[in-house]
């Protein structure tokens, strides 16, 4: 299904292809997976997602004893703020919080509107600075790219120079939205389908990523 020449060669984007990983998808893909189920997917999801990303966080020494001996102990030093996009965004805030406790959170609630597939602001609760911070905004879905690219923004406007996109699936339309706004930007997706259908839907996708866990509105 992902074809690697559908990835914009100036954007860096991991795919997260681990069997578990896509196992995970899989049952997010599937229609019959009621809301509870999804929910419990996208949490696994997240964790394998985060894990990957946060490969690369900055660690510095410290010394601690262990009950035995001195030792150089590793530890973040540079938590990222994580900052999940409302609606969907939401199912994936608190496993990431789980694997970096150490981490702050913001939130941005955002709306597509789905005549015209732009974004509708409705929240933003960020810190006023985000200079010399890494941010990871998390949101299943990427699909045009206008709520990435609309969420990013308002993250550079506060300083944010390092960021990294968490999603479940990205649309090589989004992926090609967010190299050519040229953002400080890289994404980590477990999958790269094949495209948006007329309605902007991912396909083969899994539908609408927040109906999926919180229902229809
Ligand atoms: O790349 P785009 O074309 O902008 O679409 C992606 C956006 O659509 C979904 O949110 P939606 O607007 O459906 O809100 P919800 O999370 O409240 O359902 C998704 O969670 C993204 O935020
Ligand atoms: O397929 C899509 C596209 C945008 N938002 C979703 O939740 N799903
Ligand atoms: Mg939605």
């Amino acid at each position: 299904m992902p074809a690697p020449h559908e990835i914009p060669e100036s954007l860096d984007v991991t795919v997260v292809d681990h069997p578990l990983a896509v196992a995970r998808l899989s049952t997010m893909r599937d229609a019959r997976t009621d809301n509870d189920a999804f929910r419990a997917a996208l949490r696994d999801l997240t964790l394998m997602l985060i894990y990957e990303a946060s490969r690369s966080l900055a660690t510095e020494r410290v010394p601690i004893h262990t009950p035995v001996a001195r030792t150089q102990a590793i530890r973040l030093s540079a938590p990222p703020l994580l900052v999940p996009v409302l609606r969907a965004g939401l199912g994936m805030a608190d496993q990431a919080h789980a694997l970096i406790p150490e981490a702050q959170m913001g939130f941005v609630g955002l709306a597509r509107d789905e005549t015209t597939l732009l974004p509708t602001p409705y929240m933003v609760s960020l810190p006023e600075s985000l200079a010399g911070r890494p941010v990871y905004v998390l949101d299943p879905m990427l699909a045009t790219g206008g709520s990435m690219v609309h969420t990013i923004e308002l993250l550079t406007a506060r300083g944010a120079t390092d960021v990294t996109a968490i999603c479940a699936l990205a649309a090589p339309e989004g992926l090609a939205t967010l190299a050519a706004a040229n953002l400080p930007v890289r994404v980590v997706t477990a999958s790269v389908d094949e495209r948006l259908n007329d309605s902007g839907y991912i396909v083969p996708g899994l539908g609408d990523a927040g109906d999926r866990q919180f229902g229809a509105v």
